[in-house]
């Protein structure tokens, strides 16, 4: 896919502001679990969770983001805060300068976030372009918190961020491809269904690997752990796919609907998946 290349200069500088700022909200997620106050409340169900790592995360990424590029639509998971709304009234005026929509998930995972499963949270900054995911961040904070390290060795660095480029490059981690001979397929632990689960079947995988958040999914897939990410959960959104497609798509992958469609990522599209989606990575 090819980027309009009066976006490409705009497009890096978000994307490198961005791996700063999602740095920045993986500090305060870190620091939120560390005083274990999660202020956890439901959203729409049980199976929907927030806390004020979620608030605090996004709090700081859209006033980031604002500042920085005023002329970008921001949306993000948690509502819309008033410095949104006061955005919203400017974009009517700005509208045909504002080249950029930004998907913002402070904390993908937020279910495993509660649970100690720390490693699956990411933090997804996603750009997007004329409809298109054209580039990405995903954070996560917690990469390495169980390496113990050995004796009189330093322990491995707290964190790790990966960005991409549709079109350009990708950065972070090495992109590994995965075994050959095998179909392992990754999807989700915590809100598994009979749809997901005949989904996963139909790839007639030799190995599923059940963990949160869709940001970790795709790193497996680009640390070459898993072939396919198979997610057909309705509670799906596009914060949650904007980040993780571009670098996906940047690595050689691809992401579509269950119809090999493109999925759209213009700012007045509905936020909410319909009906069942997959993810494959043919590298
Ligand atoms: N039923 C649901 N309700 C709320 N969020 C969901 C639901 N299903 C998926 N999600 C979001 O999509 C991500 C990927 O799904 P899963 O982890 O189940 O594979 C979740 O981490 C969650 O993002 P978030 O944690 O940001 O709310
Ligand atoms: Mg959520
Ligand atoms: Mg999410
Ligand atoms: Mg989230």
């Amino acid at each position: 896919m090819s980027v309009a290349a009066n976006t490409i200069p705009l497009l890096s500088r978000v994307v490198g502001y961005s791996v700063a700022i999602a740095n920045n909200a993986g500090r305060i997620i870190r620091d939120i679990m560390k005083k274990g106050e999660l202020g956890i409340v439901e959203k729409e169900s049980a199976q929907d969770l927030q806390t004020e790592a979620d608030r605090a995360a996004q709090r700081s990424i859209i006033t980031s983001l604002q500042k920085c590029f005023p002329k970008s639509t921001i949306i993000g998971e948690c509502g819309v805060p008033l410095v949104v709304v006061v955005l919203v009234v400017v974009v009517v005026v700005v509208v045909a300068v504002a080249v950029l929509v930004i998907w913002v998930d402070p904390l993908d995972g937020t279910a495993e976030y509660t649970q100690g499963l720390l490693d699956h949270v990411t933090v997804l900054i996603g750009i997007a372009s004329g409809g298109k995911a054209v580039g990405g961040v995903i954070h996560q904070p917690y990469y390495n918190y169980q390496n113990p390290g050995t004796q009189g060795e330093v322990r491995a660095e707290l964190g790790r961020t990966i960005w991409g480029i549709v079109g350009g490059s990708v950065g972070g981690m090495p992109i590994v491809a995965p075994p050959e001979g095998k179909v392992i397929v990754t999807t989700t632990r915590s809100h598994s269904s009979s749809t997901v689960n005949d989904a996963v079947a139909a790839v007639s995988p030799t190995e599923v690997l059940r963990v949160g958040g869709a940001g970790h999914k795709v790193m497996l897939l680009l640390e070459g752990k898993a072939h396919v990410y198979v997610f057909a959960s309705p509670g799906c959104k596009k914060w949650d796919t904007c980040a993780p497609q571009a670098i996906l798509e940047a690595a050689g992958g691809v992401l579509t609907d269950i119809k090999g469609n493109p999925i759209p990522y213009h700012a007045t599209v509905a936020h909410r998946y319909v009906g069942r989606s997959l993810m494959l990575d043919p590298i």
